[in-house]
């Protein structure tokens, strides 16, 4: 998404939670000195991943494990939001993606990278001592963040780890987009989490 796009949402998104502009863009750029090297990945390779695919966009809301009951994920680019990736290993798959602002079970992330699955690590103002903590863990990483992105870094858009998943899919070109984990009327979570969900449902129903 062009980034005079994204931005007025974003602002919109910074007013409601009160975040600070000036702490997501520091860490977008603590996240930018990290990504040099062979552990950064090429957009090239992750493009070649979606483009022209069929993507099943896993959320963890606590249906994913019946909602995989009724597609055959072996048909499709596998995309995980964060914690979605736990539950994708416990079910024999490993994600060809995830998408993570790394404050999900990142063991199990770890797990998952080093058996071939492409990082998408996001950064902002709340999340910097895990970019330092778990970065380093991790191989071929795409950078991103939610401010107007440093050098190395991209902005797909999107807030929540599952609504960015459905902007990266878009922008890299995904044939398809199957959403399945996704549970925005969810009244087993706490307030802000039931924020996040909201804006997560806003953003993504902007694509249908
Ligand atoms: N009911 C739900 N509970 C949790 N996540 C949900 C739900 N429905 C949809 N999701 C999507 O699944 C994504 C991954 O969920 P996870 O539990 O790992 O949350 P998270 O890592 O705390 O999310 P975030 O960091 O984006 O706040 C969320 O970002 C959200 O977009
Ligand atoms: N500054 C800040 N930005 C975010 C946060 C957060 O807690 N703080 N959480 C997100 C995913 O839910 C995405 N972006
Ligand atoms: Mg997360």
């Amino acid at each position: 998404m062009e980034y005079d796009k994204w931005e007025p949402i974003y602002k919109k998104i910074v007013e409601d939670f009160g975040f600070s502009e000036d702490a997501d863009a520091d860490a977008a750029q603590l996240l930018s000195n990290l990504l040099i090297g062979p552990v950064k990945a090429d957009l090239n390779d992750l493009t070649d991943v979606i483009k022209g695919k069929d993507t099943l966009i896993c959320g963890n809301a606590p249906t994913l494990k019946k909602d995989l009951e009724q597609v055959n994920p072996s048909d499709h680019v596998i995309i995980a939001a964060d914690g979605a990736t736990s539950v994708l290993l416990e079910q024999g798959l490993i994600p060809d993606v995830i998408v993570t602002d790394l404050d999900g079970d990142v063991e199990k992330e770890i797990e998952a990278n080093k058996k071939g699955a492409l990082m998408v690590v996001h950064a902002h103002g709340d999340n910097t001592g895990k970019i330092l903590s778990f970065v380093p863990l991790l191989t071929n990483i795409i950078g991103t963040s939610q401010t107007k992105p440093p050098h190395g870094l991209y902005n797909f858009g999107g807030f929540t780890d599952g609504d960015r998943c459905v902007f990266m899919a878009h922008q890299l070109g995904a044939t398809s987009m199957t959403l399945v984990g996704f549970d925005f009327d969810d009244d087993n979570v706490d307030e802000i989490k039931k924020k996040k969900l909201n804006w997560a449902r806003r953003l993504i129903e902007g694509f249908a």
